[in-house]
């Protein structure tokens, strides 16, 4: 029986990879887990040079918050309680003094869109879409994804457009906008190591450094504080019937 997730470092390179492939890699509280350990890991191990998360399978990256067990959370005091744990694990991955890299490697929806705007880096598999699709659910972002869309230096308008569509994009839009650094075709591991064939040849002080720069920016600008308050807005709605009723739809759809 799985955990959910397994990482394995290797030269330097620490994959985490969420293991739900029946869940289309949604997350539960035993992945969230796995975000704590792999964090912990990366601190004690000064070997991990990258750290990347990816999904088994091809067919999903992350599809999210576990419908099938936060659909139990109907107040906005449960919803926050989970939204908060998800937020401040995304917000230490975000800040960790390696570069982050979202290996998707098929669909990313909803909170796996945010786990992987969290990343630095965004390498999407050319079949796969990717979209925040909590509008759909009658919610917003609520680990922290739409604060870090904001921050990744898209255009304005094409960051809240992907918020408010709350619809998937395919690889090459996701590239054209700019969310996306690379659209890749066959096997990720083989798009992964071109990607940091440079990266590899630089000192990891100065990745460390260069990551610390882009903390200071955010911590002048508030970021985390803008993190609990999307947490707070997204617990607001997640009590209201809009949200809970498509929950319920989701899940009746999926009982057939
Ligand atoms: C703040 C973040 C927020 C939160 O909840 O905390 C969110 O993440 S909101 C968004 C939550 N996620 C979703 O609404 C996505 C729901 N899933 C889908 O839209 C589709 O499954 C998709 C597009 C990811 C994949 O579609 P596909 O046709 O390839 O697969 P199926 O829909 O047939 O799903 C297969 C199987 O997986 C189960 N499943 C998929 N996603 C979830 C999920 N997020 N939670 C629980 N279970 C999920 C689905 O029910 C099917 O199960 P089965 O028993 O085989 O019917």
């Amino acid at each position: 029986m799985t955990k959910g997730y397994f990482f394995e470092e290797v030269d330097g390179v620490l994959t985490f990879t969420i293991d739900r492939p029946e869940r289309r890699n949604a997350i539960n509280d035993d992945v969230m887990d796995g975000f704590r350990e792999v964090i912990d890991y990366v601190h004690t191990h000064d070997t991990v040079r990258f750290l990347v998360i990816t999904g088994t399978g091809d067919r999903a990256f992350c599809s999210g918050g576990d419908l099938s067990e936060f659909h139990t959370l109907t107040t906005a005091e449960q919803a926050s309680s989970m939204l908060s744990k998800m937020a401040e694990l995304l917000y230490e991955w975000a800040t960790l003094p390696v570069p982050t890299i979202a290996l998707i490697n098929g669909t990313a929806v909803g909170g796996g869109c945010e786990i992987a705007t969290a990343c630095d880096f965004r390498l999407v598999a050319a079949e796969a879409k990717c979209g925040f699709i909590q509008g759909t659910l009658a919610i917003t972002t609520g680990w922290g994804g739409g604060t870090y869309l904001f921050e990744r230096g898209l255009r304005h308008d094409r960051a809240l457009k992907m918020l408010v569509d709350a619809k998937t994009y395919p690889a090459q839009q996701l590239y054209d906008i700019g969310w996306a650094m690379r659209v890749f075709e066959g096997e990720p591991r083989n798009a992964l190591e071109e990607f940091i064939e440079d990266m590899r040849k630089v000192e990891p002080g100065v990745h460390k450094a260069y990551k610390e720069m882009e903390i200071r920016k955010w911590k002048n600008a508030g970021l985390y504080t803008r993190i609990q308050q999307e947490v707070a807005t997204c617990s607001l709605l997640w009590e209201q019937e809009p949200h809970l009723a498509a929950v319920d739809r989701f899940l009746s759809k999926n009982k057939k």
